[in-house]
């Protein structure tokens, strides 16, 4: 590996110890050197123990004068040798960065150095500084939404306590919304927010507060450049402002399946550093009439059911699942329709390959170009037209319809719902489990739990997929009104009881569209970006 110049080096005290100090464009280390006589064969040579501690520039958060420590804590020897140390050099910079601990969590460490002289503190602080401020995927302005509602309402909390006072010391400037209404924040978005001014929003909430800050941006952005949302083939464009997560939910899947972890302050680090992680996108039609959009899980049948049951046990809390959950599953519904399907065959992994898509997957990051999914678009067009051989038709009675963006894994189920579908690769993950007993149900759910396949099931299938369709058996009632405006968290049976003559068919279950529920049982879904 190349060698990088050095851009400062100097003897500098930490503690009481004396240790070297280099940086370079990518590194900041840090060695101490403590002298210790070893004795050996009756002769005393003085040996050196380095001890070299580092910090790559990019997960530098921030540096700084150090403040002052006027309090008397000086208990023990080594602690009052510090003290004399750093009132005798008492010109000191702390370098606050990023130090990973356990499974994927990060937390903020500070290491503060003690100069000789006011000139080296000050040349040591403007010179990080100026290697921070070439890192320009890093935001400096954010507009921040607040659910006060979401999981164990304590969204607000976890901000003001674990969350701002890293953005401040990372001198990131945020204006924050507290939302006071359900779409409050995805209505902002869509019509009033100066986005310009931001170079992110971030999401304090769970998985429904993340899908609605998606839905405000992604349809501002094809407002803004005039595509049309209903149109199944449209190609969305892509927005430009990136959504950060901090997890405050119920079950934070996003967050989960993105960082590996759903923990507040992990979270925030990975905004300031400014990591990235492409998703995608599907849209979810009804008859060429625009529903909602999806990043995670698209259930019918026993993910569709939980959530209509859970929606009105709201006020147990995150607790509400686990009942829904079992209460569902006892019932053991299975509903009948045809699901039509256009197989990702180009791509490079497939759903039982056991490789877990992580930051930088190289599955993903040779996702067919835009250029070449719109040839594709078109041969699958005239395939189609012509015959419809490309498409695969799958009639029977089902338990569950999964249709899996990502690995959807959360707290309850680490490895997901398909623990190898990939985040970005243009494709998602087809779950089929049809009719069986209630024993076999139980080993198939099982298996998201523990490290058995939980696709080797006869009556489980499993298919990568580019598009969607499904159609129930039985007529769902039709009302097209109010259609692509978002559903209430109320359920398909209570929306149908509301209008008239309609006449709801336990016969259909209803879609659960990242955590919402849908109006419409007969779905087209395609990948969007
Ligand atoms: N001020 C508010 N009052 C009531 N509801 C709100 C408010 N702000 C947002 N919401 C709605 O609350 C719903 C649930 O929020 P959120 O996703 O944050 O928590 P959760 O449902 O407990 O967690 P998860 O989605 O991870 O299970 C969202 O669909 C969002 O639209």
């Amino acid at each position: 590996m190349e060698k990088q110049a050095i851009l400062l080096s100097s003897k500098l005290f930490q503690k009481h110890r004396q240790v070297e100090v280099v940086l370079n464009r990518s590194f900041l280390a840090w060695k101490e050197i403590e002298k210790s006589r070893k004795r050996s064969s009756g002769i005393s040579p003085i040996s050196e123990r380095v001890h070299s501690r580092g910090v790559q520039v990019c997960e530098i958060l921030a540096v700084g004068k150090a403040e002052e420590d006027n309090q008397d804590n000086t208990k023990t020897r080594s602690q009052k040798k510090a003290k004399q140390h750093s009132q005798r050099y008492p010109h000191a910079f702390t370098v606050s960065y990023v130090r990973r601990t356990r499974l994927h969590q990060w937390r903020c460490a500070d290491a503060t150095f003690h100069c000789a002289s006011q000139e080296l503190c000050e040349q040591w602080i403007k010179v990080i500084n100026e290697q921070l401020s070439l890192l320009t995927n890093r935001p400096k302005s954010l507009l921040v939404y607040i659910n006060p509602y979401g999981g164990k309402q304590r969204g607000k909390r976890i901000y003001e306590q674990k969350v701002a006072p890293l953005f401040r010391r990372a001198c990131i400037s945020t204006d924050v919304i507290v939302t006071e209404r359900a779409n409050h924040a995805r209505d902002h978005l869509k019509m009033e927010a100066n986005l310009d001014q931001y170079d992110g929003v971030v999401c304090v909430g769970g998985d429904g507060m993340f899908s609605e800050i998606l839905h405000g941006l992604v349809t501002r952005t094809q407002t803004d450049r005039g595509v049309d949302q209903n149109q199944p083939d449209a190609k969305l464009v892509p927005c430009s402002l990136r959504i950060g997560i901090i997890p405050a939910g119920s079950t934070d899947c996003i967050c989960f399946a993105t960082v590996g972890t759903n923990d507040p302050v992990t979270s925030a680090l990975h905004i300031i550093v400014g990591d990235s992680q492409p998703m995608d996108v599907c849209s979810v039609h009804h008859h060429d009439i625009f529903l909602r959009y999806s990043v995670s899980l698209l259930g019918y049948g026993f993910y569709g059911d939980v959530l209509t049951d859970s929606e009105r046990k709201r006020w147990l809390g995150p607790a509400r699942y686990d009942l829904s959950g079992v209460k569902t599953f006892l019932s053991h519904n299975y509903y009948e329709g045809t699901v039509s399907f256009l197989p990702a065959e180009d791509t490079m992994g497939n759903p039982r390959d056991k490789l877990q898509c992580r930051s930088g997957c190289h599955v993903c990051q040779h996702k067919p170009s835009l250029k070449d999914k719109q040839w594709e678009m078109s041969v699958e067009k005239e395939k189609t037209d012509k015959d419809g051989s490309s498409w695969n038709v799958i009639r029977g009675k089902f338990i569950a319809i999964n249709a899996a963006s990502m690995s959807c894994a959360c707290p309850r189920s680490p490895k997901g719902l398909s623990p190898s579908a990939h985040l970005a690769d243009g494709t998602t993950d087809l779950i089929l489990v049809r009719q069986c007993s209630r024993l076999d149900f139980f080993r198939h759910l099982l298996r998201h739990t523990n490290k058995d396949d939980q696709f080797d099931h006869s009556f489980v299938e499993v298919h990568r997929v580019r598009r969607f369709r499904f159609h129930p058996q039985h007529q769902e009632p039709v009302s097209l009104e109010g259609l692509s405006e978002s559903p209430k968290k109320t359920g398909f049976q209570a929306i149908c009881s509301q209008q008239t003559g309609c006449n709801y068919s336990t016969a259909n279950s209803s879609w659960n569209c990242d955590g919402e529920i849908l109006p419409q049982v007969a779905i087209q879904v395609s990948l969007g970006f």
